[in-house]
């Protein structure tokens, strides 16, 4: 029988060994690896990103999904997951658990072109869904980098993944997160406990869009670095939601073709999930 000081010791040892797993993480290769062809590819109806962007541009313009605060966990070096949401919310917070992130980050919010990847496509890409034309990606990059108000540490090993007083008392209104907690949690009940940590920053009735990956054991954070993944299907994506106090709207499911596995991890799908906090 396992005392609880031995379990709770064992999952501090977890979360230290994955701690440890993220600090060879490198920002340009993981974006290199992830979001240029063929996994980025605006010209090919197939390729995952644009499915990703299509998947968020119709969440986030449903009329259930209102403005005020939007939280983003676990950025990443990426700015794709809030190119839509950017237009809902007044108030946009990014987060991330490694300060080389929150560095990319807001390189590119600060300054013009100072990042790993040239933006420029996924925005006019996004513009394109809003009916805009692609020239206004201009306004949509000015209007992101207005309503982002942090780039903060997080952790959702934490019952308070974030520093107090970091949101508004209710919470926020939204959350968004994409492949985030499957990446940094040791087994399934450490992702559901993720899940809850999570929720506590979302407000009652407020909506949960996440992205994650399927059956995945492994992706590489950088040259050598090969970071270990809970592999998920889509009963587990749903029983943890049921679990951690969600009520799941719609999951969709993308199955990767053979020229979008491509030898940085071994994810068969990706699943996006909307649903809202009970
Ligand atoms: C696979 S990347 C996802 C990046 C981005 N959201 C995307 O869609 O590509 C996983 C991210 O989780 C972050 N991370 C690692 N440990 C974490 C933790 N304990 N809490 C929150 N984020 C963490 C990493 O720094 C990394 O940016
Ligand atoms: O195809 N993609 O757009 C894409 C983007 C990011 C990531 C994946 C696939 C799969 N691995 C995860 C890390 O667990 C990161």
């Amino acid at each position: 029988m396992e005392t609880k000081a031995v379990k709770e010791k064992s999952l501090e040892d977890g979360r230290a060994a994955m701690a440890a797993c993220y600090q060879g993480f490198d920002p340009a290769a993981y974006l290199q690896y992830n979001y240029t062809p063929p996994r980025a590819d605006f010209c090919r109806r197939d390729s995952i990103v644009p499915w990703k962007l299509g998947c968020l541009h119709r969440a986030f313009t449903e009329e259930d999904i209102t403005g005020g605060v939007l939280v983003d966990v676990g950025s990443g070096p990426t700015l794709y997951q809030v190119l839509s949401g950017c237009e809902v919310f007044e108030r946009l917070v990014l987060t991330d658990f490694l300060e080389v992130n929150r560095r990319e980050l807001r390189g590119w919010l600060q300054e013009q072109g100072k990042s790993s990847l040239d933006w420029t496509p996924y925005l006019q890409h996004v513009c394109k869904l809003e009916g805009r034309g692609v020239s206004a990606w201009s306004e949509k990059a000015a209007r992101l980098r207005a309503v982002v108000s942090d780039v903060l540490p997080i952790d959702v090993h934490c019952p308070q993944p974030l520093a107090p007083g970091a949101l508004p008392s209710p919470g926020a209104d939204c959350l968004v997160s994409s492949f985030c907690l499957e990446s940094v949690s040791a087994d399934l009940e450490a992702f559901t406990r993720a899940l809850g940590h999570i929720g506590g920053l979302l407000r009652p009735g407020g909506h949960l869009l996440l992205i994650g990956a399927l059956g995945e054991s492994f992706y590489l954070g950088g040259p050598g670095v090969q970071i270990p993944v809970v592999p998920l299907d889509e009963a587990q994506v749903c029983g943890s939601l049921r679990e951690s106090g969600y009520t799941l709207i719609r999951m969709e499911v993308y199955t990767l073709p053979p020229d979008m596995r491509v030898g940085v991890d071994d994810v068969s799908g990706i699943f996006f999930v909307k649903a809202r906090k009970d």
